[in-house]
């Protein structure tokens, strides 16, 4: 079936340009002629040791051919650099790059960009950001591990007190990084100033050997990322120089006279940036598992419909599309709100970092609260059905799917679990909420401006603007809902904190549903913006599937039997209308074989063949007879037989 649109215009719009878009496609056909830069053999066949020597065999190889690639300054050019010959599975500079040098640019004053800025970005030195601790990861306000300011020395002393202080998970902490960014209680004269970032070398940068006072090391095997060395760190009395505290916002001078920062929380932008960042990431992981399953399934043939004479590609069963194409659509729903968030968050650095302009920190804290919430918890649900269309195969490491699916869902956990992220939101809706009930409607953010508009009266929805407004409806109804049972117990005399926690699963409600309204409105909003026909046709299908699924989805209106048929019809036909693009629309995204690191996801379609070899080079196939066999299993068959 061929497309009805042009793939590399596609691409144009998921990347954000024409001359990026190419130069994607540049970049992975120069990757693919350098052989260095490939995985030496599938990496589901390398255990965890040689996996992230693996990893760090390429990242060297990469740090090589990097400037006859790309333009070094090029963020984006180096991201997808990145993503094509490191893959997702975790590296030395995986935070690096996501985090390290993000932090000390929030952070950093302009010295300390001289010092280290240059460094981190020449990879002179590795960096991670170690915040979360082994007690404590959600409430930032209990972490433990201290920095102590000695001004008889005009120094830091960071400890760790007891063992639930030891820094516990940050990305590359192991054996790679010899710097990070330590987020550690700033205490002057025993006043707990609260979690401050300290810039802290942890290995000395000859030998790599941890540091005088420094306890580093690797935190074992996880669920994924397994080519990474999430990692565990403790202080004993570690003394850090006064310029050692990043000190763009908060300062300390040099008699211990403290000066706070122009907001609360401005300390937290590597987070933000991170969470900023993650709709888009996100949406790629979806992709990627979606155009192996849909590849597959336009190939693999498995019973029949009404051609008798021979089986029927797994991609027109309708069970097989509706499993599979909402998540197409929410994978381009997901790119265009990253679209927005990450300007958001370049916009809110720069009135941060020049002006000491806060005033766009709580309307994005919001809105990324809640957005890394649902696009992580909706695409870990997208790539477990791609992963179950692919039946048998897709449960094979040759599919790729399962890592997939272990890198994307521990986006459900890291940048801040997505339960309490949710309620982060839900504190910003109810504030809205009693804002227009104190009539102060004019001071609403324009993300939340609809929570006081009228109820519209339910007219039978003809075009799409009308069930959208449905949605909208139905999500500013759960907002006020939860806000007033919250109100309604505070009112009768319950303290806030256990009212709050007594309407948590209404309020997380809430917060999903206003999320899940924005990426409607904003799909919606860029698809309607784009000028070529073909694309917007194409783009408005997917639409159509997007808001019919969101609906039937969240479960609107089920008294209404009419009006469910209404949308489960329209659903029904997009699916269908959906069939002819729904491999191109994948394509679109032009990930590389190499990229995608999946046998059943090759361009080639050669599935069996390519299964075959695959499996053949299994380690297990390096011998007919295993040692194990030899040692243990025919002594026991043989003397079964006396
Ligand atoms: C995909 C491939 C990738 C591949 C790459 C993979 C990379 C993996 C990287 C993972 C890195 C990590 O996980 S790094 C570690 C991530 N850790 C986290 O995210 C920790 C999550 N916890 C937190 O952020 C905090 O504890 C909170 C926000 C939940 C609570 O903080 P708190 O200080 O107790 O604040 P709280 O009392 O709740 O709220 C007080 C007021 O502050 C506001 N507030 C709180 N935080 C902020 C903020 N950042 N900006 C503005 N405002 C804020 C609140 O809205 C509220 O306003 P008002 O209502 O009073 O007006
Ligand atoms: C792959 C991965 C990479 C990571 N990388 C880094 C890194 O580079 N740097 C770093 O500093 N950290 C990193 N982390 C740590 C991560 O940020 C934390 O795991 C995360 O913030 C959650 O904290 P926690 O694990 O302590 O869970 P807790 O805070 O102990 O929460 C456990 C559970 O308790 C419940 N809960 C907790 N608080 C509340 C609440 N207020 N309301 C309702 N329910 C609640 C939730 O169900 C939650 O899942 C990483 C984690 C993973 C999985």
């Amino acid at each position: 079936m061929t497309a009805t649109f042009d793939t590399d215009r596609m691409a144009a719009v998921i990347y954000g340009s024409e001359k990026l878009a190419s130069r994607r496609r540049e970049i992975s056909a120069a990757v693919s002629r350098i052989p260095e830069l490939h995985d030496s053999r599938p990496l589901p066949f390398m255990d965890r040791l040689e996996k992230v020597t693996e990893m760090t065999r390429k990242l060297a190889a990469l740090n090589k051919h990097l400037p006859d690639i790309i333009d070094p300054n090029d963020y984006e050019e180096g991201l997808h650099l990145y993503h094509e010959v490191m893959g997702m599975e975790g590296h030395p500079l995986a935070l690096h790059e996501v985090m390290f040098i993000p932090g000390l640019i929030g952070q950093g004053s302009d010295e300390q960009y001289e010092k280290w800025l240059g460094r981190a970005r020449r990879r002179e030195i590795i960096g991670c950001y170690a915040q979360t601790e082994l007690g404590h990861g959600s409430n930032l306000r209990s972490l433990e591990t201290t920095a102590s300011y000695d001004p008889s020395t005009r120094e830091f002393i960071i400890h760790t007190p007891q063992i639930t202080a030891l820094k516990w998970w940050p990305g590359a902490l192991g054996k790679s990084s010899n710097y990070a960014i330590v987020v550690a209680n700033l205490i002057i004269r025993d006043r707990n100033l609260g979690p401050h970032p300290f810039m802290v070398q942890l290995r000395d940068e000859e030998t790599h050997r941890p540091l005088q006072g420094i306890t580093v090391g690797d935190i074992g095997p996880k669920m994924a990322f397994n080519g990474g060395d999430n990692g565990f760190l403790g202080f004993d009395n570690y003394r850090i120089p006064l310029g050692n505290l990043l000190n763009r916002h908060a300062r300390v001078e040099e008699d211990g006279i403290y000066v706070k920062p122009p907001h609360a929380k401005v300390g937290h932008s590597a987070m933000i940036r991170v969470r900023s960042h993650m709709a888009t990431g996100q949406a790629w992981l979806l992709a990627h598992s979606l155009i192996i399953a849909v590849r597959y399934s336009a190939v693999r043939r498995q019973g029949f419909l009404e051609d008798k004479t021979r089986e029927v590609k797994i991609l027109d069963y309708q069970t097989q599309q509706y499993r599979l194409f909402p998540s197409i659509a929410r994978a381009y729903a997901f790119i265009f709100c990253g679209f927005e968030t990450i300007r958001l968050y370049d916009q809110l650095i720069l009135d941060v970092n020049k002006h000491g302009n806060t005033s766009g920190m709580a309307d994005l804290h919001a809105l990324t609260s809640g957005l890394k919430s649902v696009v992580t918890y909706q695409t870990g649900e997208g790539i477990e059905q791609a992963r179950m269309a692919c039946g048998g195969h897709g449960y094979s490491m040759a599919s790729y799917i399962s890592e997939i699916y272990g890198v994307a869902i521990g986006g459900c956990t890291y940048e801040g679990e997505n339960m309490v992220m949710l309620l982060q939101l839900a504190r910003y809706l109810v504030k809205s909420v009693e804002l227009i009930k104190n009539g102060k409607s004019k001071e609403l953010g324009p993300m939340v401006a609809y929570l006081a508009e009228p109820d519209t009266q339910e007219k039978t929805p003809l075009e799409l603007k009308d069930y959208v407004k449905l949605f909208q409806m139905m999500s500013k109804r759960q907002s006020w809902k939860a806000t007033e049972r919250y109100l309604k117990l505070v009112e009768g005399g319950v303290s806030r904190d256990v009212a709050w926690n007594k309407t948590a699963v209404e309020l997380t409600r809430a917060s999903r549903l206003h999320t899940r309204l924005y990426i409607m409105e904003t799909f919606i909003r860029r698809v309607s913006s784009i000028e070529d026909m073909n694309l917007r046709m194409v783009l408005r299908d997917l639409v159509n599937v997007h808001v019919n699924y969101e609906l039937l989805d969240c479960g609107i209106y089920l008294h209404d039997v009419s009006l469910l048929d209404s949308i489960k019809n329209q659903l029904y036909s997009s699916l269908h209308s959906l069939r002819p693009n729904a491999l191109s629309l994948l394509d679109s995204f032009q990930f590389s074989d190499i990229q995608l690191r999946s046998v059943l996801g090759r361009r080639d379609g050669h599935v069996y063949e390519n299964l075959f070899e695959w499996a053949k080079s299994s380690p297990l196939n390096v011998s007919d007879v295993l040692p194990s066999v030899d040692r243990y299993l025919r002594p026991m068959m043989e003397k079964a037989k006396l």
